[in-house]
């Protein structure tokens, strides 16, 4: 561990939290993440040969090495900040696009490839659930970018989320208690409520990590 991995919670959320400045060389690890998602839907597809697979998997050791090569502490990546209307850079979830943000309220969409697969169409559960960690997260951060944590988040799954097609999202605030934010989001794909959400952040303190 590095003395940058001992930060408490606040200050690296404040320092995760800065811009990422765009020039060529973030732009260059922007499209080798957009690669990784490219491949990550291309795996899921393929049944390959075995030549092939010893192959790519020969190619894929070699870059990881490379990368490892590279590995610099949390609070200096590039991993996870953004978070702009293009969201952040992370392949956890389908990238969220912003499209509306109110103080109380944030409208989004998103399209999920097949990476995020559960089974016969459906986007896993587990995916659907992120979703709303990291929407909701925002929502609780509000504009002054409070840093939050998710002390339980309840997802309901009306019907099934699909994936390749355009879903859209909604976030509100439903309350605020001391450190506590209530908040509810719901996906929709067209007219179908797909699933909903109730959660609550609360607030770190100083010194929680
Ligand atoms: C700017 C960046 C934005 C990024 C967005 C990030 C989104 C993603 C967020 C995550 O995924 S975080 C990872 C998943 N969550 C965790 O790992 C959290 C683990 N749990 C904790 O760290 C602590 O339990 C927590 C910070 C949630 C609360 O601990 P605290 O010591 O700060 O609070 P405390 O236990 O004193 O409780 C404060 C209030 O919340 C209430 N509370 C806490 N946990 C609760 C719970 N689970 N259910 C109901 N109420 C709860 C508690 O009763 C109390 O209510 P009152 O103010 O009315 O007394």
């Amino acid at each position: 561990m590095t003395s940058l991995d001992s930060l408490d919670g606040i200050a690296m959320a404040k320092r995760r939290g800065r811009r990422l400045e765009d020039t060529p060389h973030t732009q260059a690890y922007r499209e080798m993440l957009a690669a990784v998602r490219g491949f990550q839907n291309a795996v899921v597809q393929a049944n390959p040969s075995p030549e092939e697979l010893a192959q790519m998997t020969a190619s894929l050791q070699e870059m990881q090495a490379m990368l490892e090569a590279q590995a610099v502490p949390e609070v200096e990546r590039w991993y996870g900040r953004g978070g702009g209307r293009d969201g952040k850079l992370q392949l956890v979830t389908p990238q969220l696009r912003i499209d509306v943000v109110e103080e109380d309220r944030i409208q989004a969409h998103t399209v999920a490839e097949e990476f995020y697969i559960g089974m016969n169409g459906a986007m896993h559960g587990g995916i659907v659930a992120a979703i709303f960690d990291a929407l909701l997260g925002r929502m609780a951060s509000g504009a002054q970018g409070r840093v939050c944590r998710t002390a339980y988040l309840t997802t309901n799954y009306r019907a099934i989320t699909p994936l390749n097609e355009r879903l859209d999202l909604v976030a509100k605030v439903e309350s605020v208690e001391r450190r506590k934010r209530f908040v509810s989001g719901q996906l929709w794909h067209g007219d179908t409520l797909c699933a909903e959400a109730d959660a609550l952040f609360v607030e770190l303190l100083p010194g929680h990590q």
